[in-house]
């Protein structure tokens, strides 16, 4: 029974607000008021940047045996999570396994394909019905991947819950049940119940692969067929469970009392992070938030730093809503002299096409690079918030000029308007690209990967300029492939002795901190209530590694300079241990020099030309 105790823990409530500093309301939004089902969170006191607004436990955790990494997956093979697994596993059909299927794939192969399954999901390996798949391709506008990933993780989470139904002595299934979820059987009257709706079809679709692979005489079977407690028929209420699931968890299945009632913003002003102990999240302000004031988190991981179209496709796909924030629907960007009132898109700002007429295909090579020191002056124009090439209109706020795709005229504004086009095509790859997750599965065949990302992010650069959602993602992608790449050569090579590869490593270097440079400039541009630390502190603090590393006092003091720039969030928003890092990365080349003065040294060893001289790192 010990496991139940792992699966469902007592919600705690702390922090200096405590249950008095919150209150649960009725959403702000008007539109969403009259619906009277949604709720948010809203501060009853003034909260800083970095103060805890809340301490909580998860009411339940419905999945937190999906893994993303293969390391995660061997550990979980050593821990009392194991067994869970098993349970889980057990309530399922065993020839509905993959793994347990016989085929004529040599050990190996099938050692291979389990380890990736397994690092996948606990249920990665199992076979969903033919008939629900082909109903899923039939419904479905999202993308298919997506949809399936998410169907696995509802019949996750339903198993999951059989085997380990919560008790009530604590109130928790009272808690879980309350919890926002779409009306079941609901008149889909317009697009934001429709989406809705479609996560309903999702979670039926999750029932009818249940009621297929269930075994006989499991958890899973019995809750499909037989009536519950209450007298409520158990389908439905798992039905309402993977409802609940699907529209509250966060990552590993985590559902919580308040935490999950926390909406959605593409600017919030609140983050959650992992308190002391795993088990336990804490709701931190990432900006100054007034008495009053809706409490929000980002649902989006990286794509928050993306333009408008694929933020919603994103939320649409897999939370099943369209997002109403601000940053979607109201006009927070630059004003337009003279244009109506519209929402506009601050990271589809590329280069004017009428400012800047393109020669040719492509954005002319002066601006493909463009940086803000440059005497070079480039007006920018914004995308409106829209889904197609026909909705997203371009206003420059330096000519005042307006470009639209489909417009009768001269040559030259269709050719202004095919800008928007070209904008369009980049945002879809950039978008099927990152769904994809391509950097993951390059280990195949890493070069070509490699290959296709550059000349990737060359068509992005040269379509819409660097200061594009598009652009900025793949130069990410690229960083952090560099970094790797560094770090792997700096393992292996002498310094002293190895002076060309060192002139490399420093051209590479560079190369990443100006790409890391470019990626601040554009995540300020976006006016966020996140400091850019949020999206880079990973990217920091690689190269800081990487500098400390090479083991001199003039890059470690480089290092040092970049690590002051993710110190304040990492003070604010990281754990104790990666406090120590950020300080200790920062204070290598003191470190260093201390040493130095104790060993009697009495200085760094100068190579003639002012430089010091590079030592490794012991
Ligand atoms: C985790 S719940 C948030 C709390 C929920 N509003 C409630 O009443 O409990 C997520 C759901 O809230 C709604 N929601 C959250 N953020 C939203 C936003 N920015 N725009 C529109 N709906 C949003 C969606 O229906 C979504 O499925």
């Amino acid at each position: 029974m010990t496991e139940v105790r792992i699966l469902f823990s007592t919600t705690t409530i702390s922090g200096p607000s405590s249950a008095s500093g919150l209150r649960i309301d009725e959403h702000s939004c008007e539109d969403q008021c009259r619906r009277g089902q949604q709720y948010g969170l809203f501060a009853a006191t003034d909260y800083s940047e970095g103060d805890d607004i809340l301490t909580e436990s998860p009411i339940v955790i419905l999945s937190h045996l999906v893994e993303t990494s293969t390391n995660h997956a061997q550990k979980l093979e050593n821990s009392p999570g194991s067994s869970v697994k098993n349970v889980i596993r057990s309530q399922f059909d065993q020839s509905s396994f993959t793994s347990n299927q016989k085929s004529h794939k040599t050990d190996d192969e099938l050692e291979h394909k389990k380890e990736k399954e397994s690092s996948a999901s606990v249920l990665g390996d199992l076979i969903l019905p033919k008939k629900c798949l082909e109903k899923l391709k039939a419904s479905s506008s999202h993308s298919i991947e997506a949809q399936t990933k998410k169907l696995r993780g509802m019949i996750l989470a339903a198993a999951t819950y059989a085997a380990y139904p919560p008790s009530n002595e604590d109130g928790s299934k009272d808690k879980l049940f309350e919890l926002y979820h779409p009306t079941i059987n609901c008149d889909a009257d317009d697009e934001y119940n429709k989406e809705a709706q479609n996560a309903v079809e999702l979670a039926r679709l999750a029932i009818e692969c249940c009621k297929e692979l269930a075994a006989p005489h499991t958890a899973l079977k019995d809750s499909l067929h037989h009536k519950n407690d209450e007298g409520m028929l158990g389908e439905q209420e798992l039905l309402k469970l993977i409802l609940i699931y699907s529209c509250n968890a966060f990552e590993g299945g985590r559902i919580y009392h308040k935490i999950s009632r926390v909406n959605h913003s593409c600017n919030p002003n609140a983050v959650v992070v992992e308190g002391h102990s795993s088990d336990v999240s804490v709701l931190k302000a990432a900006c100054s938030i007034k008495k009053g004031e809706e409490i929000t988190i980002s649902y989006l991981s990286k794509a928050l730093y993306a333009g408008y179209p694929v933020r919603q496709r994103k939320l649409r796909a897999e939370k099943h809503f369209i997002c109403k924030c601000k940053r979607c629907t109201e006009n927070n960007g630059d004003e337009v002299k003279g244009q109506p009132s519209v929402s506009l898109d601050l990271a589809s700002r590329i280069p004017c096409p009428i400012c800047h007429p393109r020669t040719g295909r492509y954005l002319d090579e002066d601006l493909m690079f463009d940086e803000e020191e440059d005497d070079l002056q480039i007006s920018y124009a914004l995308a409106q918030n829209g889904m197609t090439a026909e909705e997203r209109s371009l206003y420059c706020t330096s000519c005042q000029g307006v470009t639209s795709v489909n417009v009768d005229g001269s040559i030259r504004k269709k050719k202004e308007g095919m800008t928007i086009e070209y904008m369009t095509t980049a945002e879809d790859k950039v978008y099927d690209w990152m769904e994809s997750n391509k950097l993951n599965e390059k280990e195949e065949d890493e070069s070509t990967g490699q290959d296709m990302d550059r000349s990737l992010l060359q068509m992005a650069t040269a379509t819409c300029g660097s200061k594009h959602w598009t652009t900025q993602m793949l130069n990410l992608a690229i960083i952090e492939e560099n970094l790797a790449n560094l770090q792997a050569t700096l393992m292996t090579i002498n310094p002293e002795e190895d002076e060309k590869m060192m002139e490399e490593i420093f051209t590479d270097i560079a190369e990443c901190a100006d790409g890391i440079e470019k990626a601040f400039s554009y995540a300020k541009s976006l006016k966020l209530n996140l400091d850019p630390a949020h999206w880079l502190f990973d990217y920091v603090m690689g190269l800081g590694r990487i500098l400390v590393g090479l083991g001199d006092e003039k890059s470690q003091k480089y290092g040092g300079e970049w690590i002051t720039r993710v110190e304040n969030y990492a003070n604010k928003f990281e754990g104790d241990a990666m406090k120590k890092v950020v300080s200790a990365i920062k204070n290598a080349w003191k470190r260093e020099t201390d040493e130095q003065v104790e060993r009697g040294v009495g200085g760094i060893e100068n190579d003639g030309q002012g430089d010091a001289k590079r030592r490794r790192v012991e």
